[in-house]
């Protein structure tokens, strides 16, 4: 099993989804960087779900965090979002240990977020329109002038400017997921965490998904979290893959690293082989 929730041991890396093109250099790598989680520890009762998992989150790359059902992966999002407290270990966000930090500098670090939950999670009661505005008309001081031109841009981005006025009942999944993209975008975040965002989408919209995530990225670039079930989707997407398991990290790196693995963890997992070390519990 490997356990290299850090980085390898050479001084430069493979940069870049599968095809891994450039390279950053071990220097770059020594900074304190914008997610970073170490020893974390959390119980439910009886039940431990996170078990001691480090993981530091590489800057400006997409990150897809796998695993089996129920191991943790949610938890641990709503950790480095300060929606849950650690019973020991810490989350270094920007810098800070966000259990060090009041209630208000919590909320604040929450601004410099985007978080795309399964759904969308938009108000069903506001149009698409009023849907993407409103982080900006509730944490900026934006004219409400600007506030629409940050808003059509979004939406033209997503592709999703003729359904500005369509309320979120009206939509289809992919357009939800769309739409709660667009709203998460809008505040220029410098970490974007997807919870399954091709939950309950067909190959097709999964994919065109995918391509948008890779799109918006490469424009804006930030710290991409993803938790997903797919693996095309972690293929496709990501830079590095962090494989979870009982509450732990067993295999961090590059995505082609990943796929190339001969560790029967991971290839048992990215294969969704039923033979193997990994059983239903
Ligand atoms: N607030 C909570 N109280 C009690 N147990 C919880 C709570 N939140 C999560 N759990 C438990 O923690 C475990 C991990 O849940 P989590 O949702 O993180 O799994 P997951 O890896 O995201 O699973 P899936 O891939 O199925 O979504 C589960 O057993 C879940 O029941």
């Amino acid at each position: 099993m490997s356990t290299n929730s850090g980085f390898g041991d050479g001084n430069t890396l493979p940069l870049g989804r599968s095809s891994g093109t450039s390279t950053v250099h071990r220097g770059e790598l020594d900074r304190e960087r914008n997610v970073s989680v170490r020893d974390l520890r959390k119980s439910f009762g009886d039940a431990t779900v996170m078990n001691g998992l480090t993981l530091e989150f590489e800057d400006n790359a997409v990150t897809t965090v796998l695993g089996p059902s129920g191991t943790g992966k949610s938890v641990l999002l709503k950790h480095i979002v300060g929606l849950l407290e650690p019973d020991s270990g810490r989350v270094d966000v920007f810098g800070k240990n966000i259990w060090s930090m009041n209630e208000n500098a919590r909320a604040e670090m929450r601004k410099r977020f985007g978080v795309l939950f399964q759904d969308g999670a938009l108000f069903g009661s506001m149009n698409v329109f009023d849907n993407v505005a409103f982080p900006l008309r509730k944490h900026t001081e934006m004219m409400e002038e600007d506030v629409r031109d940050v808003v059509w841009n979004s939406l033209r981005e997503v592709g999703l400017e003729a359904a500005a006025n369509r309320e979120p009942g009206a939509l289809s999944g992919g357009m939800r997921k769309r739409a709660g993209f667009a709203r998460a975008l809008v505040m220029q975040p410098e970490v974007v965490m997807f919870d399954e965002p091709d939950s309950g989408l067909d190959p097709v919209r999964t994919s065109l998904l995918n391509d948008l995530i890779l799109q918006v990225h490469e424009q804006h670039q930030g710290t991409y979290i993803l938790v997903t079930h797919d693996i095309e989707t972690a293929r496709k997407v990501s830079d590095y893959v962090a494989l979870v398991w009982q509450g732990t990290v067993i295999h961090y790196g590059p995505t082609a690293e990943a796929f190339e693995s001969d560790d029967p963890f991971v290839q048992q997992f990215l294969t969704g082989s039923s033979a193997g070390p990994l059983g239903m519990d």
